[in-house]
């Protein structure tokens, strides 16, 4: 049986502004997506029996609820195909980070089996399938920084610089329903115009509530903030910072403490998944 192996990239949120809440309580958005070349690892192979099989486990994840199998079972139904797959995951990317890593696998899910089984999905199918998954997935799917708003569905490329990164990883997992849920959280954040956002910059509405809810969180913008710049991504709990060479980012890891695990990675307009698969074709 034929066998596909792909990356699933993490994404950062560069800004990250709540203009809005919707009627069924979903928060509307306006924020920066920008990829990392650090990434988790899925290998698919295609079963002719129709079962769906990760087995690679990840702790407190069955097997049915993970993103990954919920994709398979997803495109498999939407394009009535009778083929299923082995999934092996090899996870890199911390859980509850903000960088997207389940949206990421999903998405990565998409597009290897839509490329294994031969369906020739568009695009679009998969990245409206990809919504019914989570509100991350559909960038991933598209494989292109891009400014998004609406829940993060609406999405628009965009050209950006591609410096280093050092991401910080905070050994704490936030999650996302709780920030969202929060009653101190910002909700009414001006709109805002690409234009603005790229000239001006922009801030992230759930750093101020995460801060004053995770001590660690708090710690880390202030250390990286001694170097660089520090933001939040999504609702964290990772937080970033951005510079010129891969050698001044490797200089500045080096000088935080153990206590503060992270990684360097180089910032790409075009996703990892997306450069390996036109290596495919
Ligand atoms: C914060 C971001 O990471 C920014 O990229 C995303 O908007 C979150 O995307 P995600 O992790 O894929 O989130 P989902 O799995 O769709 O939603 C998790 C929970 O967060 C809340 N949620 C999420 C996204 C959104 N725009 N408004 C919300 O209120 C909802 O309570 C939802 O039940
Ligand atoms: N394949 C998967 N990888 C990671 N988490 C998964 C996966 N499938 C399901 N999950 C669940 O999704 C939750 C969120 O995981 P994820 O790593 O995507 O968080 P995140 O980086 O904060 O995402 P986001 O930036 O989209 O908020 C996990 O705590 C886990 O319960």
């Amino acid at each position: 049986m034929p066998s596909l192996t792909l990356p699933a990239p993490a994404k950062l949120n560069l800004m990250l502004h709540i203009v809005g809440r919707r009627a069924d309580g979903y928060h509307e958005l306006q924020t920066l997506f920008q990829f990392i070349d650090h990434a988790d690892q899925l290998r698919f192979q295609a079963r002719d029996d129709g079962e769906i099989r990760l087995h690679s486990d990840i702790a407190g994840v069955p097997h049915d609820d993970n993103l990954i199998v919920r994709a398979a079972r997803a495109l498999q139904q939407h394009a009535s195909c009778p083929l299923g797959a082995d999934i092996w995951l090899d996870k890199r990317l911390p859980m509850g980070g903000g960088i997207g890593g389940g949206s990421s696998d999903a998405a990565t899910t998409l597009l290897g089996l839509d490329h294994l089984w031969q369906l020739r999905s568009s695009e679009d199918q998969l990245a409206e399938l990809g919504l019914t998954l989570g509100a991350d997935v559909p960038v991933f799917v598209r494989g292109r920084a891009a400014f998004a708003e609406g829940v993060g569905e609406r999405l628009q490329p965009v050209e950006l610089e591609e410096p280093w990164y050092i991401v910080v990883v905070p050994q704490v997992s936030v999650s996302t329903a709780e920030i969202f849920r929060a009653p101190e959280l910002t909700r009414n954040t001006p709109a805002i115009t690409l234009h603005a956002v790229l000239e001006r910059g922009g801030h992230n509405d759930c750093q101020p509530v995460v801060e004053q809810r995770y001590p660690e969180i708090r710690n880390a913008l202030i250390l990286l903030n001694k170097f660089t710049s520090a933001r939040l991504t999504g609702t964290g709990g990772c937080v970033f910072g951005s510079f010129p060479s891969k050698s001044e980012a490797d200089r500045v890891a080096a000088q935080l403490p153990a206590s503060l695990p992270g990684f360097v990675a180089k910032g790409s307009n075009i996703s990892m998944l997306h450069r390996t698969l036109r290596s495919l074709t």
